[in-house]
């Protein structure tokens, strides 16, 4: 595979071709997954929970990321790499610009942020600031303590019409991808086709442009739970190797995920 860029993703949507990410905090995994063919690759601030053992992402601090990133950087040749703007690293726009440039400058080809409307400004700051930006909806695990827990978001009409609203607020403000998260299918499908950009799920269905999984979920090593919307690839292979090569395969034929690791 030769190198992967934001236009890549955008030419795999236009041509009905699935796009495989998943998270990376590492060296060795990140060359690991490279080889094997993944697009691209997040330093989710899920490292709060799968390397620091907190109990949400909250504490999770610039520079984790940028660390996480530099190392994730080290071992890519192909994959483009997104690194997450922890919590309240972009509550303005000057702080997200000052943070956005530190997480570039560690190795990010570009840069995620959870929410809607009320980052439009922000976004467009970001993009005449030459910063790529992927956007963020659904279960922003960012929002757990106003959500009251890690639950499926947009299962209401009025939610799910303001999802699909921010979803196109957010294209026009220049995200150039969009994670989509523990939300109903259908309302996946709705997104999916409402913007032009690609669309990533977890916990969306197979309806969107591509799928991302945090690794240690997919490896089956996340403290002993699985959530309902991921698979053990480790455990159906035996070996890392071809658990990766089992998860790109099936996202890219569209058999992972099924309605088994799906909402409704
Ligand atoms: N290991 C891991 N995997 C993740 O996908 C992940 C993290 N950590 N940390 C950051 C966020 C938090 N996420 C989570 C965490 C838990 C659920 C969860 O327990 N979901 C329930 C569904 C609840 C409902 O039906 O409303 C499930 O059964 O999967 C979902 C997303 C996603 N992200
Ligand atoms: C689960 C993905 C989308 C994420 O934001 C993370 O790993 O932090
Ligand atoms: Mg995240």
């Amino acid at each position: 595979m030769s190198r992967v860029t934001v236009s890549t993703l955008q030419k795999m949507k236009d041509a009905g071709e699935k796009i495989s990410t998943i998270t990376a905090y590492d060296a060795s995994f990140a060359h690991q997954f490279d080889v094997a063919g993944i697009h691209a690759m997040l330093i989710g601030d899920s490292l709060g929970m799968v390397l620091q053992g907190q109990s949400d992402t909250l504490p999770v601090s610039v520079e984790d990321i940028c660390y996480h990133t530099r190392c994730v950087r080290n071992g890519v040749n192909n994959a483009l790499v997104i690194a997450d703007l922890p919590f309240m690293s972009y509550a303005t726009p000057e702080q997200t610009y000052a943070n956005s440039a530190k997480l570039m400058q560690a190795g990010a080809n570009m840069v995620k942020l959870e929410g809607g409307e009320w980052l439009y400004e922000t976004v467009r700051g970001l993009v005449d600031r030459s910063v790529p930006v992927c956007g963020h909806l659904g279960l922003t695990p960012q929002s757990v303590n106003v959500f009251g827990g890690f639950k499926v978001q947009g299962r209401d009409n009025e939610k799910a019409l303001q999802m699909i609203e921010h979803a196109k607020g957010l294209e026009q403000a220049g995200i150039q991808l969009l994670v989509l998260e523990c939300i109903p299918t259908e309302l996946a499908k709705a997104i999916t086709e409402a913007v032009s950009i690609p669309t990533i799920g977890i916990g969306a269905g197979n309806v969107t442009d591509g799928q991302i999984l945090v690794m240690h979920d997919a490896l089956g090593i996340s403290f002993g739970k699985i959530p309902k919307f991921s698979r053990n690839f480790l455990a159906e292979t035996g070996n890392i190797e071809k658990a990766v090569a089992l998860y790109i395969n099936d996202v890219n034929t569209g058999a992972f995920p099924g309605p088994e690791h799906s909402f409704n």
